[in-house]
């Protein structure tokens, strides 16, 4: 994409090591390493170390770090890499490039902690990030993103602000409807209600758009489901049998309606003993895995039970956004596999997913 001669700063750097040091990291966001296209400029300074410029067409900050370890130990030279994200797919939606839709086949998995965390995770990976409440049983996300009691507002009568929560921009159903009277809801009524909120919603530019679904797999989802130009769907379940049964019928479901399945997420999949450190698997083990193998869908993470994530929720926190919290690491990881995973689901041709029996 770049003439090579241009990524170079000075003519004495030897180029190729670089490309090919890039190119052999290896991570689950980036499973192929980081493409040549991918370099924006080298330079390199008088000591000799090098600093590395990358504009990266995914959420992926993050993780720079652990590419810098990579190409300076394989260069045995000091590396510094500042990146940046843009997104250069055309959007999907107004000025939104990639709407994902979170949904779960039951409810009280976690669907709704999960969203905003992501959320959150996304927006700390470098991206540009909105989150829409689409759950009309119990539309969380303004208690979850300390919104109670915030009034929507228009501009001009005519289109309705988004809130801004900590740099993420958010929409709630539950702003326009009172979540009592979701019970005599029918599909039509619902997705009407999620387009206008879709439509009406100035929600500018924007690299992803979380969308929390309300829970199950009946009518209202799947009229919802087929209303939404989503990228794709993240499924959240717990390992218990009865939600990974619930889950596989969300699985069907949007095959159905053609929604991608970027993969599963399992939440509350072990707890860690605050004692000796070791996992338990309270709820069972394996069990998504299992799941997600049979449908040929990724598990995207593996998310502990842990108390901080109800705490920071109940106080209306995020603790994906909190860089000292453990755990925020773990919905990083998982918002870069989905940032990366919707990336390359339109590049397929630079990835071959080959899935054997071990
Ligand atoms: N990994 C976790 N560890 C501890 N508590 C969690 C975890 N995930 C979610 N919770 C807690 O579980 C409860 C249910 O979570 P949440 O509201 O996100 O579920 P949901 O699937 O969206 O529910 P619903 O389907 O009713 O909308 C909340 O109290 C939340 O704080």
């Amino acid at each position: 994409m770049f003439g090579l001669s241009k990524l170079f700063s000075s003519k004495s750097v030897q180029k190729q090591p670089i490309i090919t040091a890039l190119a052999a990291y290896r991570s689950a966001a980036f499973a192929v390493g980081i493409d040549e296209s991918f370099i924006n400029t080298i330079t390199q300074n008088d000591d000799k170390s090098l600093h590395i410029k990358l504009t990266l067409p995914f959420a992926g900050q993050s993780e720079m770090p652990l590419v810098e370890q990579h190409v300076s130990e394989s260069l045995n030279v000091p590396v510094t890499i500042s990146a940046k994200v843009i997104i250069k797919e055309a959007a999907k939606f107004k000025a939104i490039k990639h709407i994902v839709l979170i949904a779960s086949g039951k409810g009280g998995v976690g669907k709704s902690t999960t969203a905003v965390n992501l959320a959150g995770a996304l927006k700390n990976e470098g991206a540009k990030v909105g989150i829409l409440d689409a759950d009309i049983y119990g539309p969380s996300i303004p208690m979850l993103l300390g919104l109670v009691g915030a009034e929507p507002v228009t501009k001009d009568n005519k289109q309705l602000q988004p809130f801004d929560a900590n740099g993420i921009k958010a929409q709630s159903i539950g702003f326009l409807v009172p979540s009592d009277d979701a019970t005599v809801w029918r599909g039509p009524m619902a997705s009407g209600a999620l387009s206008q909120l879709l439509n009406e919603t100035d929600w500018g530019e924007l690299d992803y758009l979380i969308v929390d679904m309300p829970p199950g797999t009946g009518d209202i989802q799947l009229t919802m489901s087929q209303k939404v130009p989503a990228s794709g769907t993240v499924i959240v379940t717990t390992p218990q049998d009865l939600a990974l049964a619930d889950a596989q019928k969300g699985i069907a479901m949007f095959n159905k309606v053609n929604v991608p399945v970027l993969g599963l997420i399992e939440n509350m999949s072990h707890y860690i003993c605050t004692h000796c450190g070791e996992a338990n698997h309270v709820f069972g083990k394996d069990g998504a895995q299992k799941l997600a193998h049979k449908h040929g869908v990724p598990v995207l993470s593996h998310i502990p039970l842990a108390i901080d994530i109800r705490e920071y929720s109940e106080q209306g926190k995020l603790i994906a956004s909190d860089n000292d919290a453990a755990i925020s690491k773990t919905y990083s990881a998982a918002a870069r596999l989905i940032a990366s995973t919707l990336y390359y689901q339109q590049h397929h041709n630079a990835i071959e997913i080959v899935i054997t029996e071990d």
